[in-house]
C-alpha cells in the first residue's frame, strides 16, 4: 500500500514525505479524530483538507422532489397483495437509486437506540482504554481505528471507526468490549435475519426464486462497521466518509438524527433524511456486478458535521471472504444474447481486496471489474 498525494499541477501521483509524517503522528496518537477534537482545536489539520466537490446539493437548489423512498415491511409475510406492492417499490428503487429505506423491519426501535448508545459508550470511554485496542491489525476480532485507508487515500475523513464479523462466525463475547458487547451481538441476529428477507424480496424484484440470492451466499457473511463523527470545527473543508460506492452485495445502515448522508443521483447530492425507527438499505457493487447493471451501487458520502457527534452502524452483507473460492459474475438468468455479461466473474475475495487496497478515492472500484 502506498503513500501518495495528487500533485494537482502535473496531474500525477508523488509521495509527499512532510504529510506521511503527519499522518503517522496522527496514527501513533492513537485517538482517532476524537482525541483531536478532546483536545480543543479549532483549526483541522490539512491531512483532512478536501478538494472542493464537483457536484450540486439538491437542498442549495430548494428541490425536494427527489426523496428516497421509504418501505413499509410491515405485511410482506403474511398479505401476497402488499408482498408484490413491497417487491414492485424495491425493483424500482433498485434500479434507480440504489437506495431506499425501511420501516417495520422486524428490528425493535429499542434494539436502535441501545445499538446507538453501546456505540457512543464505546466511543466516549477513556481514551486511554481505547488507546489499548486502536490497530490496524485486520485479522483481529474487532478492529479499531481511524481511517482504515489513512495511508492510501489522498484526504482523510472526520470519523473514527469500529469494525466486527457478526457471520458466519460471530466474535467470541470476549473479543469485544464489554460496553457494547450484548448490543452487537444481538444487533447481528437480528440484521442477519432482515437481511434475509431483503435478499428474498430483492431476488423475487429480479424475477428469480426467492431464495437464489440466498443460495448463491450474499448473506453468508456479515460485517459491522460502527462509525463516529465528531463535530467538526470546520466542517466545510473535509468529509465524514469520502464518496464511495460499497462493496458488498448489500449494505443495512443504521443513522441517528444528526443527517449528513447524501446520495449522487444525476450529477446532484440528495439527502437521505433521517427517519426515526427506519433504516437505510443501499444496493452494493457486487450485487450491481451479479445483476448486471439491472440494480445499482450508488455512491454517498457523508458531510463532516457542527453539532455531533453522529454516530452510524453499516452491516455490510457479502459471501464469507476468508472462506469461500466462490466465483461471482452476471446471473445466467439475468443475461441473454441482447444483455450479454458486462463483468469478468471474480471472488467476494478478490473484489474485496481491490477495493480496500485503494481506499476511498472517490472512484468506483466496479470499473476494473467491466469486461
Ligand atoms: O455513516 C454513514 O451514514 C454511511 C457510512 C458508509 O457509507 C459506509 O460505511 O460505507
Ligand atoms: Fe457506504
Amino acid at each position: 500500500m502506498g503513500v501518495t498525494t495528487t500533485d494537482e499541477i502535473a496531474g500525477t501521483v508523488k509521495v509527499d514525505p512532510e504529510r506521511v509524517c503527519e499522518l503517522k503522528a496522527f496514527d501513533d496518537t492513537k485517538a482517532g479524530v476524537k482525541g483531536l477534537v478532546d483536545e480543543g482545536i479549532t483549526k483541522i489539520p490539512r491531512v483532512f483538507h478536501h478538494p472542493p466537490d464537483e457536484y450540486v446539493k439538491a437542498s442549495t437548489l430548494g428541490n425536494t422532489e427527489h426523496v428516497i423512498p421509504v418501505i413499509d415491511l410491515a405485511n410482506v409475510g403474511e398479505d401476497p397483495c402488499s408482498r408484490q406492492q413491497v417487491i414492485a417499490r424495491i425493483r424500482e428503487a433498485s434500479e434507480t437509486w440504489g437506495f431506499f429505506q425501511v420501516v417495520n423491519h422486524g428490528i425493535p426501535v429499542t434494539a436502535l437506540e441501545d445499538l446507538k448508545d453501546g456505540v457512543r459508550r464505546f466511543y466516549e470511554q477513556d481514551t486511554e482504554v481505547k488507546k489499548e485496542i486502536y490497530s490496524r491489525d485486520q485479522m483481529r476480532p474487532f478492529v479499531y481505528n481511524s481511517n482504515f485507508d489513512l495511508y492510501s487515500s489522498p484526504a482523510l475523513n472526520w470519523r473514527d471507526t469500529f469494525m466486527c464479523y457478526l457471520a458466519p462466525n460471530p466474535p467470541k463475547p470476549e473479543d469485544l468490549p464489554s460496553v457494547c458487547r450484548d448490543i452487537l451481538l444481538e444487533y447481528g441476529t437480528y440484521a442477519m435475519k432482515l437481511g434475509i428477507t431483503l435478499f428474498e424480496l430483492l431476488s423475487e424484484a429480479l424475477g428469480l426464486h426467492p431464495n437464489h440470492l440466498k443460495d448463491i451466499g450474499c448473506a453468508e457473511g456479515l460485517l459491522s462497521l460502527c462509525h463516529y463523527y465528531p463535530a467538526c470545527p470546520e466542517p466545510e473543508l473535509t468529509m465524514g466518509t469520502t464518496k464511495h460506492s460499497d462493496d458488498s452485495f448489500l449494505t443495512v445502515l443504521l443513522q441517528d438524527h444528526i443527517g449528513g448522508l447524501q446520495v449522487l443521483y444525476q450529477n446532484t447530492w440528495i439527502d437521505i433524511q433521517p427517519e426515526p425507527g427506519a433504516l437505510v438499505v443501499n444496493i452494493g457493487d457486487l450485487l450491481q456486478l451479479i445483476t448486471n447493471d439491472r440494480f445499482k451501487s450508488v455512491e454517498h458520502r457523508v458531510l463532516a458535521n457542527l453539532e455531533g457527534p453522529r454516530i452510524s452502524v453499516a452491516c455490510f452483507f457479502s459471501a464469507g471472504i476468508k472462506s469461500t473460492p466462490k466465483l461471482y459474475g452476471p446471473i445466467k438468468d439475468l443475461v441473454s444474447e441482447d444483455n450479454p455479461p458486462k463483468y469478468r466473474e471474480t471472488t467476494v475475495a478478490e473484489y474485496v481486496h481491490y477495493f480496500c487496497e485503494r481506499g476511498l478515492d472517490g472512484t468506483s472500484a466496479l470499473q476494473h471489474f467491466r469486461i
